[in-house]
């Protein structure tokens, strides 16, 4: 679990983040969604530590990262696990190098373990037979499950991910989705995904917090969020076309 209590962060005199609360559940994919400015990025990046926040704190599993030593931070850095919004393959390398990535930098493995375990996690992404495709060989949503494989490998407590679905077809979308949402629970991860697909908020969002103007400004779940008055929330949702229809349908009775 990871617990936020009144972050804050600012950039010159821009304030970006003005006191953010929020939790996110372990063995859940709990999403963060706002409008583009609206902070959801540097709010990541305080919790990946690639920002220090200017004051607050943010507690993983109970511990607050302003009170970790150097040793745990780098723990706690080695149990997080990142998947972007590109999938930031090594080019160079092949599906199987890519995975056993992490592993050569995080872990004691000896090179036949980590081939098993990269082994194991590409199969778990429905992707045996491609170990040894080099990325430009392979199709896009291919690539992001190769990007969640490596993401995951090394077992992570906490996994981030940026716009996991960018750039992808809706069913594609979908199964990446369904495969974050399936090894969170099955690893009992502490899962963050950064989204403006309103699939996906459907499909996965079992915790929603909304961010407006570096505030939450609404949190509740996917079966929430269709039924909240909250203007500012209605207005991200009902954005789309397609949304807008559901809604007139729902109004309708349909
Ligand atoms: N390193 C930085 N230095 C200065 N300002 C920054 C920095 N990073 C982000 N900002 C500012 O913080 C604000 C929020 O940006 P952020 O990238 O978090 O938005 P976002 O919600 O992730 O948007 P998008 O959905 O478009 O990615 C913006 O005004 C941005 O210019």
């Amino acid at each position: 679990m990871i617990e936020v209590k009144d972050l804050k962060k600012s950039f010159g005199d821009t304030e970006v983040l003005k006191g953010i609360n929020a939790s996110f559940d372990k063995g859940k994919t709990n999403m963060i969604i706002g409008a583009s400015g609206s902070g959801k990025s540097v709010f990541l990046k305080n919790m990946l530590g690639l920002f220090v926040p200017d004051s607050g704190n943010i507690y993983y599993d109970g511990v607050p990262i302003n009170e970790m030593e150097d040793e745990e931070k780098s723990d706690l850095r080695k149990n997080m696990g990142m998947l972007f919004q590109h999938s930031a393959l090594f080019d160079s390398m092949t599906v199987e190098e890519n995975v056993m990535f992490p592993l050569r930098m995080f872990s004691k493995m000896r090179k036949k373990e980590r081939l098993k375990r990269a082994h194991e996690m590409l199969e778990r992404v429905n992707l045996e037979g491609l170990n040894k495709s080099m990325p430009s060989e392979i199709s896009g949503g291919q690539q992001k499950r190769v990007a969640l494989a490596r993401a995951v490998v090394n077992y992570p407590q906490y996994l981030f991910c940026d716009e996991p679905n960018s750039g992808l077809d809706p069913r594609t979308a979908t199964v990446i989705d369904n495969l974050i949402q399936e090894i969170t629970r099955e690893r009992d991860i502490t899962t963050v995904i950064i989204s403006h697909d309103m699939n996906s908020v459907m499909e996965i969002g079992e915790t929603i917090v909304f961010l407006k103007d570096g505030l939450i400004a609404w949190e509740g779940t996917n079966k929430e969020i269709f039924k909240t008055d909250n203007q500012a929330v209605t207005e991200f949702v009902y954005s789309s076309e397609l949304f807008k229809k559901v809604r007139i349908a729902q109004n309708e009775g349909l």
